[in-house]
């Protein structure tokens, strides 16, 4: 089997990395092209171990908070053909779900999270760069509206988070991160425009 085609998509939380990634997922999935996505999210450390105070309070927004080292040997798995156990994640308890997922090899593996383009050891294993560029009040707005249903917050508990951890960590790992991407992407997941590109340099490069 051919080597895949990687494709990292990086950006603020609430930038639209997840959207963008269904998008282009979407498009491929139509044209019947296999294509794996994996989120970095799933390998942010398991903290059994730790109380629920303890996790609360955790900054989950350095580089230090994923297990970079698996994600790293998951993708030259996938690269060498070979299928990985992928982990599963719960933003409530903080820590890895018990069971993994069995994932194939694909020709396109899309992957998406904040620190990919930060952590500059997985650059080289990546062969598109894509940052979605999205100004941080509107990152904040979506993102507050997206943990109060789905992730099990608090008005309160996301502002303390963005003020103390979110927005700092942003400055310091996250915006730098975007001079390394090939692709700087506005208006978040639903750019037709940068889509579109990005699909035919996919295509162009499967033949
Ligand atoms: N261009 C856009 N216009 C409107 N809503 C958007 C746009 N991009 C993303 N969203 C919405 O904003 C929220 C956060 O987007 P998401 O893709 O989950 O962000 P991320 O994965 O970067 O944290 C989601 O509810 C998503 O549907
Ligand atoms: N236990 C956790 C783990 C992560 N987060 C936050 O998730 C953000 C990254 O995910 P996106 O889908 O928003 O890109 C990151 O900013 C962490 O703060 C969390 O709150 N709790």
């Amino acid at each position: 089997m051919q080597s895949p085609l990687i494709i990292a998509i990086s950006g603020a939380s609430g930038s639209g990395k997840s959207l963008f990634t269904k998008n282009l997922f979407n498009g491929f999935s139509a044209q019947g092209r296999p294509v794996q996505v994996l989120r970095e999210d799933h390998y942010y450390r398991a903290q059994d171990h730790l109380p629920m105070e303890q996790r609360e309070q955790n900054n989950y927004d350095h580089p230090n908070a994923f297990e970079h080292e698996l994600l790293k040997a998951h993708l030259q798995a996938l690269r060498e053909g070979q299928p990985i156990d992928y982990p599963h994640y719960c933003y409530k308890t903080h820590t890895r779900l018990p069971e993994t997922e069995r994932l194939n090899p694909a020709p396109v593996i899309i992957l998406e999270g904040i620190m990919l383009l930060a952590r500059t050891d997985l650059l080289p294993l990546y062969d598109v760069k894509i940052f979605i560029d999205t100004p941080l009040d509107i990152c904040l707005m979506r993102r507050m509206m997206r943990d109060l249903k789905e992730r099990g917050r608090s008005i309160e508990s996301v502002a303390k988070q963005y003020e103390e951890t979110v927005k700092p960590m942003y400055h310091q790992f996250i915006e730098p991160s975007r001079f390394t991407a090939d692709v700087v992407v506005t208006q978040g997941g639903k750019n037709q425009i940068a889509l579109d590109v990005i699909k035919s340099h996919i295509q162009q490069a499967l033949l």
